[in-house]
């Protein structure tokens, strides 16, 4: 299968260290026998402490973005080293060089692209791209509640979903730099007009994207309408 992941920077970076990275890495690689892979890391804490920085100075939120953007790419390199030859080492900075450099063979890892979206949307739009059989988003929660999980004790998971009710639950909300919380809109259209098969899971167990490729009934589906 040709597979696209999202990997959160709020798993990768919940502590500042090396673990999660060579986790991953170690998963990936056994995965790469079987699946095409790309990955797409975001940006985490050390992304929204630049962004706040350059808030600061008066930049505007496109440079924010753009400073985000620059750290999602500091991401990927971490994840490049930690998966050595199984990667190809290059950090692709569009889709036609996420391509390119999958003629290689060899797993693909990146960060953001431009201003104005995440990484869960450069995720879909990678997997529309590239026609990908599945996109997984890995993220710190054990997927979509009917409301912050974090926020409310009572929170619910949704086991499945249509790209239209999610587009509905997160219309109005924040789309500033490094607040593009949970999911953003363009992702969602993104697996709407493709019909892309999407699995939203918990991340901070890397186990679980072995779980999600063999099709256990782990974290929130969103289905085709
Ligand atoms: N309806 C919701 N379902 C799940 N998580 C939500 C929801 N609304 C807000 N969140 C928050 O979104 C966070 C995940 O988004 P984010 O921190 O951007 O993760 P990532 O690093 O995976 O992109 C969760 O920690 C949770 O607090
Ligand atoms: O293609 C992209 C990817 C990221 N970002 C910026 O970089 C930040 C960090 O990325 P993301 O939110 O995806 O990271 P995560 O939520 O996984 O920590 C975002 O909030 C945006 O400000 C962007 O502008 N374009």
């Amino acid at each position: 299968m040709k597979i696209v992941i999202a990997i959160g920077g709020s798993i990768l970076l919940k502590e500042y260290d090396y673990q999660k990275f060579q986790e991953y890495s170690e998963i990936l690689k056994s995965l790469s026998n079987e699946h095409e892979l790309f990955v797409v890391v975001g940006g985490g804490k050390p992304a929204r402490d630049y962004i706040s920085v350059i808030r600061d100075l008066n930049g505007g939120e496109a440079q924010c973005d753009d400073i985000g953007i620059e750290v999602t790419r500091i991401n990927a390199k971490l994840l490049l080293t930690a998966l050595g030859d199984y990667a190809y080492q290059r950090v692709p900075h569009n889709f036609q060089e996420a391509l390119e450099f999958s003629a290689s063979g060899k797993i693909i890892v990146m960060g953001g692209t431009e201003p104005a979206h995440s990484t869960d949307a450069v995720s879909a739009i990678l997997a529309e791209y590239i026609h990908a059989d599945k996109l997984i988003n890995l993220t710190s929660v054990d997927g979509m509640y009917n409301k912050d999980p974090n926020k409310y004790d009572d929170a619910e998971l949704i086991k499945e979903i249509t790209a239209s009710e999610m587009m509905e639950f997160i219309s109005g909300k924040d789309t500033k730099a490094g607040t593009y919380e949970f999911f953003d809109m363009t992702a969602i259209q993104m697996i709407k007009r493709s019909s892309i098969e999407t699995v939203i899971a918990n991340g901070y167990t890397p186990e679980n994207l072995t779980k999600v490729i063999n099709g256990e009934d782990i974290g929130t589906k969103i289905i085709n309408e």
